[in-house]
């Protein structure tokens, strides 16, 4: 006998609905007036209810991507089949391991495959964490996070939000660094798309091999700049699955439309090359016209099978190419650039709290980065377009308050010839500068913000002289993983006696200084990329704008509360990260209706109950 799933809506024609069912293989294709539609559902919600939830480029009728594809556009035939037995216990989207009741053992032909006992997802969670803490390398646990992700991504998912707090530093930074630069020794099953310049001619057909079709987010690297660890190549691919395990577990963006890629043009670090085991390919990376050729017919592929509105998110891609994609194709695309953009946002975020303990505007404060590249330039520019906001000071007005130190000094005007484009607004008129230090001295930041992946470069000498020219400094070692933080909590809070505000970009533990417990903020994009993407989804957005970054500060700005600053924090715990990426949703997609950018039409009346309809929960679904 086949079983049937629940039916599940495919689209709407001629006033029809189109309702499909699998079973055995079959795709059964069921038409139906809307009046009946509340009949044929049984558990859970109702096809109607689905069919108006968020849906594909957050449309309705384009749910399962079917409208999409114009009339005389090529699709694959594919079909459908139910996974039973052996093979349900094998397929990590339906797999609920010993949680499968007696009836669903019975129907599913699982009898005799699993032993007797039936557990509770909050059991099986349970077991799980206490498994994950027998773990004292934080590399084993991520490995044991991964064969979760791939076993069972339900258990997998609940896990991850339940202990957020305590699974973010292994599933994302700074333990992926590390699983990232050992990704050749630990590969086991591909969690994502490999392109590389051996499909040139070919991207779309690879797109095409991917299992889901139906596809919302994308992160993609070309692994040249993984966190502050330099060119990884291929073994980057750790990056992409990470952040769209966060899209998910903390933005609510089904697992099944989320599609990690990393494109492969080489890499030049020869270690990799030499390295046996490497999974990239052997060559030394390509550039001009051979790479800009590849990433055209990529983004180009892209668009061609998941249409417009694929939100396309660039991650850790080196800033010689980084800022050229992002102006190329920001006008053609939906993409979003986490480390220029998202960075920007959050850090944008916590200057915005951190008025509460420092006073003034934003205005009345002077800015010194260490590292001007994506992260540096991109947060330096969110800063004065925030300030022009606020103050109707010119942008090349706001600008000015704002020093940048790069590798060979303080970037100043006397440099401009030999800049990079993207530093070029920041060349001031001073003189040179070579060392940190000095720059701290001569320009007197309120602010100190690390974004250079060099660890250890806030010195004692540096923190101390922060403290003395200000009673509360505000220090931002923002550099990932760990190890290239420009300094600790500890460092800081210890330096500057107790007086700094201090957040870093990976975590570190609370700590005690003369009696007081200082919690520092994590200022990750961790914070903004999955809320910011779920707004951009359930509304159908099709171009990210900076007012919906700026509208995505204000929003997390907004969620620190008064406990927080007592603490000393300016981010919000991410035990709440759901609730607050529900709000940045809200928040960013009521910009996009203001700009005119949402096709979603009409607009939700309540946005943020609205974004939290759309949030994918963990919990097993019965299966009948
Ligand atoms: N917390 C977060 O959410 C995020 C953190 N990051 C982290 O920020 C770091 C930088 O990333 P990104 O901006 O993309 O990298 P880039 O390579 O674009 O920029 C690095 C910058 O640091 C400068 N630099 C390097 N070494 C030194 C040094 N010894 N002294 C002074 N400046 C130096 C470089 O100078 P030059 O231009 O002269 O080469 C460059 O300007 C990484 O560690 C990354 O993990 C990034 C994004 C988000
Ligand atoms: C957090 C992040 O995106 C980075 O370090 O690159
Ligand atoms: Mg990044």
């Amino acid at each position: 006998m086949i079983s049937f799933t629940r039916p599940y809506f495919l689209r709407k024609a001629l006033g029809l609905f189109l309702l499909g069912e699998r079973g055995g293989g079959i795709l059964k294709i069921r038409v139906v007036m809307e009046s009946t539609l509340k009949e044929i559902t049984s558990n859970g919600d109702s096809v109607l209810d689905m069919k108006d939830k968020c849906g594909v480029g957050g449309g309705v009728e384009d749910m399962y991507g079917e409208d999409r594809a114009t009339e005389d556009q090529p699709i694959t035939p594919w079909t459908f089949s139910v996974a039973s037995g052996y093979s349900l216990l094998r397929d990590p989207h339906y797999n609920k391991g010993l949680a499968f009741t007696e009836a669903e053992r019975d129907a599913h032909y699982l009898r005799g495959l699993l032993p007797p006992t039936v557990l509770s997802q909050e059991l099986q969670e349970k077991r799980m964490i206490h498994n994950l803490r027998q773990y004292q390398v934080p590399l084993q646990r991520y490995m044991a996070m991964m064969d979760l992700q791939e076993r069972n991504e339900r258990l997998f998912y609940k896990l991850l939000i339940d202990h957020v707090e305590e699974l973010l530093p292994i599933v994302y930074t700074p333990t992926v660094g590390e699983a990232c630069q050992k990704y050749g020794s630990i590969f086991r099953r591909p969690q994502g798309l490999f392109i590389s310049l051996k499909e040139k001619g070919k991207i779309l057909e690879v797109l095409k091999n991917w299992p889901e079709k139906s596809i919302q987010v994308i992160v993609v690297t070309d692994g040249e700049r993984i966190l502050g660890l330099g060119d990884l190549g291929c073994q980057g691919m750790g990056i992409p699955v990470g952040k769209l395990s966060l899209y998910t577990a903390l933005g609510g963006v089904r697992p099944s439309v989320c599609l990690p890629i990393t494109i492969d043009v080489g890499t030049n670090n020869q270690q990799l090359l030499d390295n046996e085991f490497y999974i990239g390919l052997k060559q030394k990376r390509a550039t001009g016209q051979e790479y800009a050729e590849l990433l055209d017919e990529f983004m180009s592929a892209v668009k061609q099978n998941y249409g417009e509105k694929v939100l396309i998110q660039f991650e850790d891609f080196a800033n010689h190419n980084a800022f050229d994609l992002l102006a190329k194709y920001r006008t053609t695309h939906l993409v979003f650039n986490d480390d220029i953009q998202g960075t920007a946002s959050v850090v944008l975020a916590g200057l915005i709290a951190s008025l509460k303990l420092l006073g003034g505007t934003l205005a009345d404060h002077t800015f010194l980065f260490l590292g001007a590249g994506e992260a540096g330039t991109g947060i330096a520019e969110l800063i004065a377009l925030e300030i022009t906001k606020r103050t109707s000071v010119p942008l090349e007005e706001a600008r000015k308050k704002i020093w940048l130190v790069d590798s060979k000094g303080l970037v100043v005007s006397s440099r401009l010839e030999s800049l990079q484009h993207f530093k070029k607004p920041w060349a001031h008129d001073h003189e040179p500068v070579k060392e940190l230090i000095d720059a701290v001295k001569a320009i007197k930041p309120t602010v100190l913000i690390g974004t250079s992946g060099v660890g250890k470069t806030f010195t004692k000498e540096v923190v101390e002289t922060m403290a003395s020219l200000n009673p509360k400094p505000l220090i931002m070692a923002l550099s990932n993983p760990t190890s290239q933080a420009e300094c600790t909590a500890e460092e800081a809070y210890t330096w500057s006696k107790g007086h700094a505000i201090f957040a870093s970009g990976s975590p570190f533990d609370p700590f005690e200084y003369e009696g007081r417990t200082f919690v520092s903020g994590q200022a990750n994009n961790a914070y903004i990329f999955p809320g910011f993407g779920l707004g951009i989804i359930m509304s159908g957005t099709i171009r990210v704008h900076d007012d919906m970054l700026l509208a995505a500060s204000e929003a997390l700005a907004a969620q620190v509360t008064e406990e927080d600053y007592l603490k000393g924090r300016i981010y919000p715990p991410f035990t709440n990260i759901r609730k607050i990426s529900a709000h940045i949703a809200a928040e960013v997609a009521a910009k996009a209706y203001e700009l005119g950018l949402a096709t979603r039409l009409p607009r939700p009346t309540n946005l943020e109950k609205y974004a939290e309809s759309c949030m994918y929960t963990p919990v097993y679904r019965t299966y009948r």
